[in-house]
């Protein structure tokens, strides 16, 4: 018996199936990413099952399907046609806002459906995805417990002076506050750090740098302070998003005659990285683009570092400084010269960054880039979303 985890991210759609052992999960028996699913993304499969080689192919789209669909729909014919010996009990969902009505994982019923749906729109380019893998799989296993596992759960730890936002109180009583996300993320890493590093009970700061990029405070291994806000637009600059903008930018485009549709495309698909460079949303791509000479790519990566290290300047002040940085997500995990960009802006904090375990890392295992003088630790840790929602999804059953 197994658990299936689904997390559909802005540019991604990640699965695994973690069998079930006794009162626990075993290591993964499959994972596989559907990636590319960006704008201006090329879309491709990889998948891995026990013993045997990495799979991967490109997802052709077709014009007329949204490329979300398409990955689901490739994902539950990879299901049906390779792995149908692994009986799977329950399906955990990454949904990325639970809002105000939920602070823990919950079973998926109609109701509770209905409540997410009502948060579409603080997370258009998640809480549709999320929802609609949900519908997608209680289609093909009836049967089958889905639950609903939340970024926004592991910031329920967050204080009134992080939550609130300096408007209206009452537009605070009716939920306009910050919520924050990549949960899953922050919990996992907490687990890896809590487990490698005795220190990260203290002032710890952790950077999921992905497609979305967010930075968490905590201390005690909870929550303190993160970017991300009511939407997951706020903080960090992105692949395809903004982050924090003056809103006096919004109302001035609102009087150039911007409206809703428009503002709200430039902010979660024109903007970040893809919106500066004018190239492309993706790390990777920029960093071979500013390799062979392009200036706006490469300012586009500096600016994304420089905005990682405001932030974690910024979130250090909220829990009184720093004994353990964390790296994590698509960016965070593989890319060694953003990490050494921040590390070496953030020297003055007493940051030091070994060059060569640095560059050693990765992305594959969890390690330790800090140099031995270093006051500060700084981990590389592969974060496990699938995994936290699994181990989440196994209490329902
Ligand atoms: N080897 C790499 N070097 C630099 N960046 C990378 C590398 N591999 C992946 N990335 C970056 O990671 C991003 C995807 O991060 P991920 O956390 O998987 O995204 P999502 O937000 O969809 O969950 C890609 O857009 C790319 O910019
Ligand atoms: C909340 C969020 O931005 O998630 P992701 O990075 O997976 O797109
Ligand atoms: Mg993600």
């Amino acid at each position: 018996m197994s658990i299936l985890s689904v997390n559909a991210g802005s540019s991604s759609l990640k699965f695994a199936l973690y069998p079930i052992e006794g009162a626990g999960i075993g290591e993964a028996e499959v994972t596989g990413n559907i990636e590319g699913l960006e704008p201006s993304g090329q879309p491709r499969i990889s998948f891995c099952a026990t013993g045997q080689n990495k799979a991967s192919a490109p997802v052709v789209v077709k014009p007329e399907q949204d490329v979300f669909d398409t990955a689901l729909d490739t994902l539950k014919g990879l299901l049906a046609t390779r792995f149908t010996h692994l009986k799977v009990q329950a399906i955990a969902h990454r949904v990325v806002h639970g809002g105000s009505y939920f602070s823990s994982s919950v079973r998926v019923t109609s109701e509770v459906l209905t409540q997410l749906a009502s948060l579409n729109a603080l997370a258009p380019l998640h809480q549709p995805h999320n929802l609609a893998g949900i519908e997608a799989f209680a289609e093909s296993f009836p049967d089958v417990a889905q639950i609903a596992c939340f970024d926004t759960a592991f910031h329920r730890t967050l204080s009134p002076l992080e939550t609130t936002f300096a408007i209206d109180r009452q537009l605070t009583e009716q939920g306009v506050r910050r919520y924050g996300f990549h949960g899953l993320s922050y919990q996992y890493v907490t687990q890896v750090l809590q487990r490698e590093s005795p220190r990260s009970a203290g002032r710890t700061v952790m950077a999921h740098l992905g497609n979305g990029a967010s930075v968490c405070a905590t201390t005690q291994h909870q929550s303190r302070a993160t970017t991300m806000g009511f939407s997951a637009l706020d903080g960090l600059m992105m692949g395809t998003r903004s982050g924090a903008l003056d809103p006096g930018v919004l109302l001035y485009l609102m009087e150039q005659g911007w409206g809703h549709d428009q503002i709200q495309k430039l902010l979660y698909k024109q903007s970040g990285l893809l919106g500066v460079s004018g190239e492309s949303a993706d790390m990777r791509t920029l960093r071979a683009s500013s390799a062979a000479g392009s200036a706006a790519a490469r300012f586009a990566t500096d600016l994304f570092a420089h905005r990682v290290v405001r932030e974690v300047g910024a979130l250090s002040a909220c829990i009184g400084g720093l004994d353990v940085l964390a790296f994590t997500g698509g960016i965070g995990e593989h890319d060694a010269v953003l990490r050494q960009q921040v590390c070496d802006a953030l020297a003055y904090m007493g940051v030091h960054m070994d060059a060569s375990r640095n560059t050693q890392a990765t992305g594959d295992s969890v390690v330790a880039v800090h140099a031995d003088n270093s006051e500060i630790e700084v981990w590389v840790v592969p974060t496990d979303e699938g995994r936290v929602a699994a181990q989440d999804a196994l209490a329902f059953l």
